[in-house]
């Protein structure tokens, strides 16, 4: 593989706190934050809109193709609620953000999740689904878990992949 620059998924599941690490990781990596989200709708990578579950029924297809060529060059931050879709061959980190089930439900209750969405989501975090997902997807060792309910440890764990990013650089320079 030729990339200078790797590529990291930043997974959980939804209001773990994906886009507020990537936001903070890109700003002082340099690293470009791919919010899945905004490609899914803004290159309509979808079948339509779930009315039930307030989302994009995503074409998981498309959003490769919609993706493929940039992230194949490295220096991507991928942002999004599932990773097992994501060729092995793309990607060099999976971090997996957890937090604790009162956390997460005041977190989706402030953002008027639907009953059943927000339901579903706290189950599928008590459940370790991504965890489980990320493991199952990708070699162990690339696979990190880390907390995410508050301040200090979104800090630390930003500190943590910016570290991991430097020492990959040095591993990987030419
Ligand atoms: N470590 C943290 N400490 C305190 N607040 C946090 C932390 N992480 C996220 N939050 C807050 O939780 C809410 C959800 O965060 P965010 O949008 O980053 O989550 P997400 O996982 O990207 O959600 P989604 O998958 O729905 O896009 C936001 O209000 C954010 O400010």
């Amino acid at each position: 593989m030729s990339r200078t620059l790797p590529n990291i998924i930043i997974t959980g599941t939804p209001g773990t706190g994906k886009t507020s690490h990537c936001e903070l990781l890109a700003e002082r990596t340099g690293l470009k934050h791919i919010s899945v989200n905004d490609v899914v709708k803004d290159r309509e990578c979808h079948e339509g809109w779930d009315d039930e579950y307030q989302s994009w029924i995503v074409d998981e297809d498309k959003l490769l193709d919609a993706i493929e060529e940039e992230v194949k060059q490295g220096g991507c931050i991928i942002d999004w609620h599932a990773c097992d879709l994501f060729p092995k061959s793309w990607i060099d980190l999976v971090v997996v953000l957890r937090v604790d089930t009162a956390t997460l439900y005041d977190r989706l209750t402030a953002r008027k999740y639907p009953e059943v969405k927000l339901q579903e989501n706290i189950d599928s975090e008590i459940m370790e689904v991504l965890l489980q997902e990320a493991k199952e997807s990708y070699n162990e060792e690339i696979v990190v878990e880390l907390q995410s309910v508050n301040a200090d440890e979104m800090e630390s764990n930003v500190e943590r992949i910016e570290q991991w990013f430097e020492q990959w650089k040095k591993n990987n320079a030419p």
